[in-house]
């Protein structure tokens, strides 16, 4: 699906109503603190339930209302609606019915974020390469929403038994249970990033082709290659008592990128890094369309930030190439000369205090 109409009201300082966007490629141009971010923010909520900027609901809900909504309708006329009140009550809609999880909506919409923080996140910590990639698992392979919600129940099980002691038949029956399906996540999961693997070195091949055959990935399970979960369990057994949680298993997955043996980020620039979580983010959402289930939209906030007049090019040359619904954000037009296609269609819009309009 790609976005035909967005309608947002009261969330931070936006209002939209109406307005038709192109399903190809939407810029969008306005000042500091026009609304720009809060734009993207919006589609990424109706995607993720959640903000890629806090997890404050209060700070999303306009000053001085009570709620906000989002809504939106595809070009397949699917209508999906999400409102939040102050108080953490949640309306979910699709095409009218009421539903009770976000992640109903997630199955409508693949929504990925690129912003110049977002490299910071991904080379922080292993929790947003986890996210990120579980995003692709979830749109790609059938079976993952489901063995993943099942994984997740058995996890809080077993790490109950451990904090509050229990031993014997019940911890065994779960742990069990937690090693049957960690290994069956982390072989599912081997799997989907072997075909990311593959489908990053073609992006790489245009957005950042000085580096891209000497850019690999190393993929890691959540517990060592050489080891039998099982075992370990059994030797690390008084420690997670200790703890009160696992310390292995398929929640503790990972997937680092090097240069040449050494860490991506300690050898990339800035302008390079962003360049690459642009590759990784096309090639993800390049392997979410050919499932053919949901169109991916690619947000990618503040394009001017740290990319210079060839990266941009190159990227244009990507986003041509994309079968994918983008919306980038500037706050000078001059910033998007690069990008602006030649011949395939785009729109751009113009925000000024929480108000788009089309240029
Ligand atoms: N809960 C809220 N209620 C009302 N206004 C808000 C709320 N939260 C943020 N704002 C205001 O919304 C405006 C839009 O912020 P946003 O971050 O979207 O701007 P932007 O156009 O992306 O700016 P920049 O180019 O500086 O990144 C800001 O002026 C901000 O002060």
């Amino acid at each position: 699906m790609s976005i035909k109409k967005l309608y947002v009201e009261n969330f931070r300082n936006l209002n939209i109503q109406n307005n038709e966007f192109e399903p190809a490629l939407n810029f969008i141009l306005g000042d500091n603190g026009s609304g720009k971010s809060s734009l993207l923010e919006s589609i990424f909520f109706l995607g993720h339930g959640k903000s890629f900027r806090t997890t404050k609901l209060e700070n999303l809900v306009k000053r001085d209302s009570e709620n906000f909504t989002v809504s939106i309708k595809d070009d397949r006329d699917t209508q999906l609606g999400v409102s939040r009140y102050r108080d953490g009550k949640c309306t979910i809609k699709v095409n009218g019915t009421p539903e009770h999880r976000l992640s109903e909506l997630a199955k409508h919409v693949a929504v990925q974020i690129i912003t110049p923080e977002t490299f910071k996140l991904f080379f922080g910590g292993p929790k947003e390469r986890r996210r990120f990639i579980d995003l692709g698992m979830f749109h790609v392979e059938h079976q993952f929403a489901e063995l993943w919600r099942e994984f997740r129940r058995v996890l809080v099980q077993r790490n109950a038994c451990l904090r509050t002691g229990v031993r014997g038949q019940q911890f065994d029956y779960w742990t069990q249970l937690f090693v049957q399906q960690s290994e069956t996540l982390a072989t599912l999961r081997k799997e989907y990033v072997q075909q990311l693997n593959a489908e990053l070195q073609r992006w790489l091949d245009i957005l950042l082709p000085e580096l891209s055959e000497r850019i690999g990935l190393h993929y890691s399970r959540g517990w060592g290659e050489k080891h039998q979960l099982v075992e370990l369990l059994a030797d690390v057994e008084d420690k997670e008592r200790q703890y009160g949680y696992s310390s292995y298993g398929a929640q503790k997955f990972d997937v680092k990128f090097h240069y040449q043996k050494m860490s991506l980020e300690q050898v990339l620039s800035r302008g390079q890094q962003k360049m690459f979580l642009m590759a990784l983010t096309v090639a993800q959402a390049t392997l979410i369309f050919n499932q053919q289930q949901v169109r991916p939209i690619i947000l990618i906030d503040d394009i001017g930030a740290e990319l210079d007049t060839g990266s941009r090019q190159r990227l244009a040359e990507a986003i041509e190439e994309l079968q994918c619904q983008v919306f980038i954000t500037a706050i000078e037009k001059s910033a998007l000369e690069p990008i602006i296609p030649k011949h395939n269609k785009y729109k751009m819009f113009h925000v000024k205090h929480g108000i788009i309009s089309e240029v």
